[in-house]
C-alpha cells in the first residue's frame, strides 16, 4: 500500500469572539486528507485531519516540507511491519527529518495535523475505531467509550451582557454539560468578579463553573485573581499566566490551593515536561491541557504520557484543549480525564458524531471505523469536499 497524496486547505472558524488575548476574527485552520490507495468496504481510504482553534491554517508549513518529505520517501519505509499499513510513528520521523530541536512553533501544528489524518487512514485501515485500536496498541486493552466533557465558551463578545453570558452557559447546562467555562482575564478584576457570580447564580447541584485566562496575567494580576477566585469552588482556573512562564505558575501555588489548569500552549513533550519539572502542578487536582492537534499528533502525544508516568503523573489528569474528535479517541482509548467541547464555535469542525448526546457531562462513542468524521455529517461533507 501506499500514500498517494496529502491535500489541505485553509478553512475560516473566524468569529467576533475574543478571550484575554486574542480575537478569532480571521481565525483559520487547516483541513488535511492523507488519500490512499487501500480500499475499504467499497470505499477509499482516505484520512482526515484539522488542526484546533487558536494557531491558524498551517498550508504552507505543509507545502513546503512536511508533504513531500513524505510524498519522497520510498512507500514501504513508511510501512508497518505486515506491509498492510501505514506506521504513523515512521511517517512522523520522516516529517521531522532535517528538522533542528527547541522552538516548537508552527510546524508542530503542521506536523500535528497531518499526524491526525494518518491515525484516521490507520484505524479505518483496519477497520476499527481509533480508540479500539489505541486501547489495544498502548493502553489497558479494552476502551472506555463514556468519555468526559466539558463546555467551553463564555467568550467577550461585543454587547454582550450578564445576562447573554447566563443565557449561553445555560443552554450548555440544558444539552447534559455539567461543568461549563468562561473567559476572563479580558475585562478589569471587579468586572470578571460579577460576571463569575453572574454565572455562578445558574448551576445547580453537581454543576461547576472553569475559569480561562489565557495566559494573560503577569504575576501580581495572577495572584490578584488567585485571591479572589479562591473564594469559588471553581473545577479549574486556567492558564493564568504566559505558557512557558514556568515560575509563576509554580508561585501560583502559594495563593491558590484549589485545581488549575494549563498546557494547550505547550506544543512538545519536551516543554510539558519543562511544565511537570518546574511548573508546581499538583498531580492530585491539576489539569494538563495539551492539545495534540497543535503539538506534533498523537505519536508526540504517546511520548509526552510516557513522561507524564515516569514523573507520577496518571493520564486521568489530561483533559485536551481543542474540542476535536482525535482528542475523544484518545481519551477513550487511553483513559484520558475527558475532553474539551465548544457546543456553538468553530463548526462543522469538533464535537461529535450525529446522535451523540451530553448526559451527566458524558458522551459515549459509538463505533465507527477511524477517528469517527464520517458520523458527523456536515464535517464529513467539508472533508470529501477535499477529495471527491
Ligand atoms: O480561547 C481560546 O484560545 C481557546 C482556549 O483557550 C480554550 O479552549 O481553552
Ligand atoms: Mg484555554
Amino acid at each position: 500500500m501506499r500514500i498517494l497524496e496529502v491535500r489541505e486547505k485553509t478553512c475560516p472558524i473566524a468569529s467576533p469572539i475574543r478571550n484575554a488575548y486574542i480575537d478569532f476574527s480571521k481565525m483559520t485552520l487547516s483541513l488535511v486528507a492523507v488519500v490512499t490507495d487501500v480500499v475499504r468496504n467499497g470505499r477509499r481510504v482516505v484520512g482526515y485531519g484539522f488542526n484546533s482553534n487558536g494557531r491558524y491554517g498551517q498550508g504552507a508549513l505543509m507545502r513546503e516540507r512536511f508533504i513531500p518529505r513524505i510524498l519522497e520517501a520510498a512507500p514501504a519505509s513508511l510501512l508497518d511491519d505486515s506491509g498492510a499499513n501505514l506506521d504513523a510513528h515512521k511517517v512522523w520521523a520522516t516529517m521531522f527529518r532535517n528538522e533542528k530541536p527547541g522552538g516548537h512553533g508552527e510546524r508542530s501544528v503542521a506536523i500535528g495535523t497531518i499526524d491526525m489524518a494518518l491515525w484516521d487512514a490507520v484505524a479505518k485501515i483496519e477497520d476499527k475505531p481509533l480508540f479500539q485500536l489505541l486501547a489495544e496498541r498502548y493502553g489497558q486493552g479494552t476502551p472506555d467509550r463514556r468519555v468526559f466533557v466539558y463546555a467551553a465558551g463564555g467568550y467577550y463578545y461585543p454587547g454582550k451582557d450578564d445576562r447573554q453570558l447566563k443565557d449561553e452557559l445555560r443552554s450548555y447546562l440544558d444539552r447534559g454539560y455539567s461543568v461549563v467555562k468562561m473567559k476572563i482575564g479580558g475585562a478589569s478584576l471587579d468586572e470578571d468578579r460579577r460576571r463569575i457570580e453572574s454565572a455562578l447564580s445558574i448551576l445547580g447541584p453537581g454543576q461547576r463553573l472553569a475559569v480561562d485566562a489565557n495566559g494573560r496575567f503577569d504575576l501580581d494580576t495572577a495572584i490578584a485573581y488567585a485571591k479572589a477566585l479562591r473564594a469559588y469552588d471553581l473545577f479549574w482556573y486556567e492558564e493564568a499566566g504566559d505558557p512557558l512562564d514556568f515560575e509563576l505558575q509554580a508561585t501560583l501555588r502559594n495563593y491558590y490551593d484549589k485545581p488549575m489548569a494549563t498546557g494547550e500552549n505547550l506544543f512538545s513533550m519536551q516543554d510539558a515536561r519543562n511544565l511537570i519539572r518546574h511548573g508546581g502542578l499538583r498531580p492530585d487536582r491539576d489539569w494538563l491541557q495539551f492539545d495534540c492537534a497543535l503539538s506534533y499528533g498523537l505519536v508526540e502525544y504517546l511520548r509526552t504520557l510516557d513522561m507524564l508516568r515516569q514523573h507520577g503523573w496518571s493520564a486521568s489528569r489530561c483533559i485536551p484543549h481543542g474540542g476535536h474528535q482525535m482528542s475523544l479517541a484518545i481519551a477513550a482509548g487511553l483513559g484520558l480525564g475527558g475532553n474539551e467541547s465548544y457546543p456553538d464555535l468553530f463548526q462543522p469542525f469538533g464535537g461529535f458524531p450525529d446522535g451523540v448526546r451530553v448526559r451527566d457531562g458524558h458522551v459515549e462513542l459509538p463505533e465507527l471505523p477511524g477517528i469517527g468524521f464520517e458520523g458527523k455529517s456536515d464535517l464529513i461533507r467539508e472533508m470529501r469536499a477535499l477529495t471527491e
